[in-house]
């Protein structure tokens, strides 16, 4: 009786009741566009690792919400579509405690550089629109790209279970493997880029992590407003305002007085001269730390393995270049070179029901990618292995947004909580072995003194 008990109590303690659940919202407010991403996790397990999970997901129609900036009351009708699924989706019991929380990217940084104003009127207008939904809402933010680059990060690990204590007395000889590291985080958006890593040994010589890049070139090689651009494919042609390149912050600095508003871009489809172009971008020189990334900002030598995501991974898995076997630098060459050599018309046959925006800038945003990685972040063929092209881990997706709503509601503790050492699993085979043990000694007891005569026969 006393070995069933043990196994039923062993059985039964720490089962999560299947009630007791919470949820939390996420929004991601993007250059490009803002998603919804709803959340949930067991209440009582509240402080493990790796007990959130993604329940849905939800695109809202239209742009980022820094293209609202001069039009803020069209934002009005802009997030009750993907929140009234959040409703849906969530129990109504659990509404009120269900923590909202909205963080904007790249598009709003720089909005705030143009215009404080303008800024803090979308953020006040999205605000208002949230705060008319049932839940808790926690407020409406710009956050940094620092905090981009962390929350990526934190989100990442999380999600590969990085952060869970390993029995280390089960195995006490045993070196901290290799599988614990934690992965590095690669994101791209439509106006930023960050790169996340512990970085071993070395030291930090700059506490400045957060990294801008410039969508364009400081010169246009333009005569009669007509542009011959390699990294378009041949036969492809667009029409651009030229106040579309010299508006933002990243271009401020090379505002060129032209004497056209339009340029009219023709694409050549050339890859090795796209590549020049775009590594020209990236400024190597005079790096004032041991190690740059470039334009002067400080980033160690990247190590261990790297989870690249959101736009890493949508034009790579585009281009094929996602695969793990191991791709040689003339293997991404060669496919990049045939590919922005292809003719747009062919492209357009083959790829009908790709976005016409994606499918033309592909070759340059794999071109960009490439060469952000190799010629900016000083990846080498070598370590090329070591980055992981993703979207999703265990139905999650993968991108600040889950970090960010783990660190803001305090499920990522400080300190290791205590914890149990043996996975409940394991706890409940070990009682049963141990029980078992138990009844052996016991009937082995038994035999010795009932028939103490049958182990003495033999002595003299
Ligand atoms: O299916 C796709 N193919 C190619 N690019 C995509 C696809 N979906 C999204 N993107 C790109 O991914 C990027 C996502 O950026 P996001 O809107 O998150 O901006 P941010 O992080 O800079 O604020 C944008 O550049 C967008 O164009
Ligand atoms: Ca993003």
């Amino acid at each position: 009786m006393a070995v069933i008990a043990l196994i039923t109590v062993g059985l039964t303690q720490n089962q999560p009741s299947p009630h007791n659940v919470k949820y939390g919202v996420v929004l991601d407010a993007g250059s490009s566009h803002t998603t919804v991403y709803i959340y949930t996790w067991p209440a009582e397990k509240e402080n493990d690792t790796g007990v959130v999970s993604q329940i849905g997901e939800c695109m809202v129609q239209g742009p980022g919400i820094s293209k609202f900036a001069n039009k803020v009351s069209e934002l009005s009708n802009y997030l009750p579509e993907c929140m009234q699924k959040a409703k849906e989706m969530i129990p109504v019991a659990q509404h009120q405690q269900t923590p909202v929380y909205l963080g904007a990217t790249a598009g709003m940084r720089l909005l705030r550089l143009e215009n404080e104003n303008l800024a803090d009127d979308v953020l006040e207008k999205v605000t208002e629109s949230l705060r008319s939904f049932p839940f808790d809402f926690q407020g409406a933010r710009i956050i940094s790209g620092k905090e981009e680059g962390a929350y990526g990060w934190i989100t990442i690990n999380y999600l590969m279970g990085k952060f869970t204590k390993k029995l280390r007395w089960l195995f006490p000889l045993g070196n901290e493997s290799n599988s614990q590291e934690t992965y590095g985080a690669l994101d791209l958006g439509g106006a930023s880029t960050q790169i996340t890593f512990v970085p071993g040994n070395q030291t930090i010589e700059s506490s400045e992590n957060a990294l801008y890049f410039r969508l364009y070139g400081k010169d246009y090689n333009v005569s009669n407003g007509t542009i011959y651009d390699p990294c378009f494919n041949l036969g492809y042609s667009r029409v651009m305002n030229i106040s579309d390149l010299t508006n933002s912050p990243c271009t401020k600095t090379s505002k060129t007085t032209l004497p056209f508003l339009q340029l009219k871009i023709h694409g050549t489809g050339n890859y090795q001269q796209c590549q020049e172009s775009v590594f020209r971008l990236f400024d190597n020189s005079d790096c004032p730390y041991s190690h740059c990334a470039f334009n002067k900002i400080f980033l160690p030598q990247p190590q261990g393995q790297f989870g690249a995501f959101s736009a890493y991974y949508y034009v790579m898995n585009f281009l094929n270049l996602t695969s793990e076997e191991h791709l040689s630098q003339e293997d991404i060459t060669d496919r990049m070179e045939n590919f922005c050599s292809r003719p747009w018309k062919d492209l357009k046959t083959q790829f009908g029901d790709v976005k016409e925006k994606y499918l033309s800038e592909y070759c340059f945003s794999g071109t960009y990618i490439i060469t952000l990685l190799f010629g900016g972040y000083h990846f080498t063929p070598d370590s090329w292995k070591d980055i992981h092209f993703m979207e999703e881990i265990r139905n999650t997706d993968v991108g600040w947004t889950l970090g960010y709503m783990l660190n803001l509601t305090n499920m990522i503790p400080a300190e290791q909580p205590v914890s149990k050492p043996l996975s409940h699993s394991t706890y409940v085979s070990l009682m049963v072995l141990f029980s078992l043990i138990l009844v052996a000694a016991v009937f082995i007891g038994l035999i010795i003194f009932h028939k103490p005569s049958y182990f003495q026969k033999d002595r003299v």
